[in-house]
């Protein structure tokens, strides 16, 4: 059986049993779900797109607080007399979403620029605030909070029992799970699983990388808010409590421990938390013979050696160990046709592509990059060398976008780029590679590749998620099976990246950046851990695509390679072109055999 119909299985046989359960046990139930709908969102935000969130549980609490309000207050029964009662949870519903996308948006805005650690206590900070501001709003019942609330009602069903509530929250659950696997499972799925291998990859494949990071954070504010409006029907009674800072640790833990990157890890964190904390709760003061908060120490150090034992998480561990019962989801380039995508106008050979003048980056004291002056042409491949240090590395950033210059100006294609971002070049048309490799080392060859044809695509995450992008998902991933085949990898289409040696990962990046239709195709040191069969492939596939009049940039260390292959080379020292011209010519030049080759101490050597 394929997981596929092991989670129908599983759903089937909830459903079978709900009528039978016992009170308890769906009260747990509907705990787990609520809990597990946050932890969803915390599985994408943190576990795939790698932004950790303490301050979920303000967001639940937005959505309770909004629809409690709607309910209750007899400002909004002024406002909305005349409607039907059981319309009130349904604007409850919308006022949450509304109040907490825009409460989410303000605190993205402001906390998401951080980075590292001090994003993770901005969100503290924001858990906090709103928490105490939940508790001293009069108009929301302070400390006591509101009670009363309507239930929800479906098509003039009351849903005023957990049983009947259990059934909309399992169910939003599930919906939930499935538009998010379908949102991973696309285009921008994979610009979001980018962000985790740092920004400047993202950005190059074209990821507008400030925007998904909002984007996801309000996706995750507003899954909180969603479980905080079902929890609040299903109290029918809402106070601070469930909202503070503790709780929201405990959803990141609940994400975290059932595997961050993983959706149903997060239903297996929720269940194992929540049933954890309960007979802690029932177990120890009996064990201990006294009552105290033990339950939460205890519950700290399971949490730890947990982690300590598995720091991917649970659900990893339990797929791999029923892997031999669960047949794996049919491979994606299944799915793949030969729908076509647009196709980019490559310009005439001989024009200029990339032309940088007068590029100067300083630090601080060190000019990196002194006044460099280059140009690539369509057709033609020019090698960039130097010895280390030369300033290679500054020169390749300033002209892809990674970094400003502190002087000079960077045209594409004729058009001004000085000071855009890396993705604005990769919308003009020009392909990267990187010094040290940067592939989402878990995810296939094909998903990989798939990422460089990102700006070929344009459905975004409604779309993704509604699965209406099916048939430009399929011509992404068919030019990326294209461009995989090209590349000679076809027979690693499915494996994971980071299982390939070096020098293939090196080929994955080309095919990569080959899959956005590239100009200029700039490549960072692509022979190094090549083997020489493969280095020979390389130069052949190269050769090949100056053929088809692709303008090739590439920074080499490998001087048999770069003189096999360029048409025209620069030399770099000390931040400053010393040499440009033909293979031949530059190895002739003196300077460069002095400055480079190290020429004139062989020489002096010799006497
Ligand atoms: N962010 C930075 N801050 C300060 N100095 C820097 C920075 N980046 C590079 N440099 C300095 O600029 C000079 C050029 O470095 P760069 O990495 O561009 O050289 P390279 O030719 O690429 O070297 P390699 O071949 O070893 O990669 C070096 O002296 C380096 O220490």
């Amino acid at each position: 059986m394929s997981s596929r119909h092991w989670t129908w299985l599983a759903i089937a046989l909830l459903a079978v049993a709900w009528p039978l359960l016992s009170p308890f046990s769906i009260t747990l139930l509907n705990y787990i779900g609520l809990y597990a709908l946050v932890a969803v969102g915390l599985v994408l935000l943190t576990g795939v797109g790698g932004i950790t969130s303490f301050g979920q549980a303000a967001f639940v609490g937005l959505g309770a607080y909004a629809t409690a309000w709607v309910c209750t207050s007899p400002l909004a029964a002024q406002a909305l007399s005349g409607l039907p009662a059981g319309l009130l949870p349904w604007l409850g519903l919308l006022l949450g979403l509304l109040v907490t996308g825009l409460i989410a948006w303000i605190l993205g805005a402001v906390t998401l620029p951080l980075s590292g650690h001090f994003l993770a206590l901005g969100t503290l900070a924001w858990g906090l605030s709103l928490y105490y501001l939940f508790g001293n709003i009069e108009g929301l019942g302070g400390f006591t909070g509101i009670a009363g609330v309507r239930p929800l009602s479906i098509a003039g069903l009351e849903l005023a029992s957990p049983r009947l509530m259990g059934i909309v929250i399992w169910a939003v659950l599930l919906l939930a799970i499935w538009a998010m696997h379908n949102l991973l499972d696309s285009r921008e799925g994979r610009a979001i699983r980018a962000l985790k291998s740092g920004r400047v990859m993202a950005e190059s494949m074209g990821v507008d990388t400030s925007r998904q990071r909002m984007k996801l954070f309000l996706l995750a504010a507003l899954l909180a808010a969603i479980s905080g409006w079902l929890y609040t029907h299903l109290q029918r009674f809402v106070n601070p409590t469930p909202f503070n800072l503790e709780i929201g640790i405990e959803y990141l833990f609940m994400a975290v421990v059932g595997g961050s990157g993983h959706l149903w890890g997060a239903v297996l964190g929720a269940t194992l938390i929540t049933l954890l904390k309960e007979q802690l709760q029932d177990w120890l003061p009996k064990l201990l013979g006294t009552s105290g908060n033990f339950e939460a120490i205890v519950f700290g150090l399971l949490m730890i050696l947990l982690l300590q034992r598995a720091a991917d998480g649970l659900w990893p561990l339990i797929a791999a160990r029923a892997g031999r019962w669960i047949k794996p989801a049919p491979a994606r380039t299944a799915r793949t046709t030969q729908a076509a995508l647009g196709r980019r106008k490559l310009p005439p050979p001989g024009q200029v592509v990339l032309r940088a003048e007068q590029v100067t980056k300083r630090f601080a004291g060190l000019v990196a990059n002194d006044a460099v002056d280059l140009e690539v042409k369509a057709g033609e491949v020019h090698a960039l060398i130097g010895p280390n240090g030369a300033g290679k590395s500054t020169f390749f950033n300033m002209i892809s976008g990674v970094d400003d210059p502190s002087a000079g100006q960077v045209a594409l294609l004729g058009q001004p780029m000085t000071g855009k971002p890396a993705r604005a070049f990769a919308a003009l048309g020009m392909g990267r590679t990187f010094q040290h490799v940067r592939l989402l080392g878990q995810r296939t060859v094909l998903e990989n590749v798939a990422l460089g044809a990102h700006l070929r695509g344009r459905r975004g995450w409604l779309s993704a998620m509604l699965q209406t992008d099916r048939h430009e998902e399929a011509a992404l991933l068919a030019e990326a099976r294209k461009q995989i085949e090209r590349c000679g990898l076809q027979s690693y289409i499915d494996t994971p990246a980071a299982s390939l040696p070096l020098g293939q990962q090196r080929i994955v990046e080309i095919a990569r950046a080959l899959a956005g239709q590239p100009s200029i195709l700039l490549l960072d040191e692509p022979a190094a851990g090549l083997r020489h069969l493969e280095k020979q492939a390389l130069v052949q596939l190269l050769v090949q695509l100056r053929a088809e009049g692709l303008a090739v940039l590439v920074v080499e260390h490998d001087m048999e390679f770069v003189m096999n292959l360029a048409d025209r080379v620069t030399v770099l020292e000390f931040g400053r072109v010393i040499a440009l011209g033909t293979p031949d010519e530059v190895q002739a030049n003196p300077r460069v055999m002095q400055a480079y080759l190290g020429v004139e101490d062989i020489e002096g050597d010799a006497a």
